[in-house]
């Protein structure tokens, strides 16, 4: 399988602080990673360094062999959704529709299509009826659901998501996690940042074990080990049980 992802070396600081040091790897198309670390460990921020959201102060970051700019129609983003203004007056299906803005045209007004495919997106997310809803009234899960769908409209080949689970309920965890399976299956590559560690053998195939720098990388049968993940957290595991 070809890279779709090339990291090399990168560092990234907000003034002063170092928070990513010489960080290097790579991601195999169709592959579901999840990115894991404890708090603080930089997650978000190579999220943001990698969509050029941030800059790096040193390093290389290549999208199908290509720079972010040029890339940039093939790569999706599902922010924390804490971070968005819900309040902002608009409604679901707005919100999905302008998810493909980079192949709108940021002068031009959506057409038919983009509004079609925006409820098409909203109709796999079980959310059609809540399309004309005003933002600030979805729940925490139904509004994770927009973010989805928004993603999946934008009919990218990479997606990147920073906690699509946290706060959802089983319902919608199990929709997410059908949707991104979904997405692999069809050759999508996806990205997730994932805090349940329960979970991370069940639901990805790859890990990347992430504490300021990579720790680890590679398959999560094979990578998710106790010592891995010790070296990433630090301290006493009592929530893995008997995990090798
Ligand atoms: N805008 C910012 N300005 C200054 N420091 C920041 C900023 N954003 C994050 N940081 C710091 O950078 C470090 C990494 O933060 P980041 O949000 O990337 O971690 P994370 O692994 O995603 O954490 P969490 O699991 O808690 O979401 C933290 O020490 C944080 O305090």
């Amino acid at each position: 399988m070809k890279s779709v992802l090339t990291v090399e070396n990168v560092s990234a600081a907000y003034r002063k602080d170092q928070v990513l040091t010489d960080v290097s790897f790579q991601i195999k198309q169709g592959t579901l990673t999840s990115i894991v670390g404890p708090n603080g460990a930089g997650k978000s921020t190579l999220l943001k360094v990698l969509l050029d959201l941030i800059p790096s102060i040193t390093g290389k970051v290549t999208f199908f062999g290509e720079k972010y700019k040029t890339a940039k129609s093939k790569i999706g983003y599902v922010p924390q959704r804490g971070s968005v203004d819900w309040d902002f007056p608009t409604n679901a299906l707005d919100v999905v529709t302008m998810g493909q803005y980079g192949k709108i045209g940021w002068l031009k007004w959506p057409q038919k299509e983009h509004k079609q495919k925006a409820l098409a997106a909203l109709r796999e997310m079980k959310m059609e009826g809540f399309a004309h809803r005003q933002i600030s009234q979805l729940s925490g899960g139904q509004q994770q659901r927009v973010f989805l769908a928004r993603a999946l409209a934008q009919d990218a080949d990479l997606y990147f998501l920073d906690e699509p689970l946290a706060g959802v309920d089983a319902t919608t965890e199990k929709a997410i996690m059908e949707t991104l399976k979904m997405l692999k299956e069809s050759g999508k590559t996806v990205m997730v940042v994932h805090h349940d560690l329960q979970t991370v053998e069940e639901y990805f195939d790859h890990v990347l074990l992430l504490n300021k720098t990579v720790i680890a990388h590679g398959p999560s049968h094979l990578t998710f080990t106790r010592e891995n993940i010790r070296k990433a957290y630090g301290g006493t595991l009592h929530w893995m049980g008997e995990k090798r």
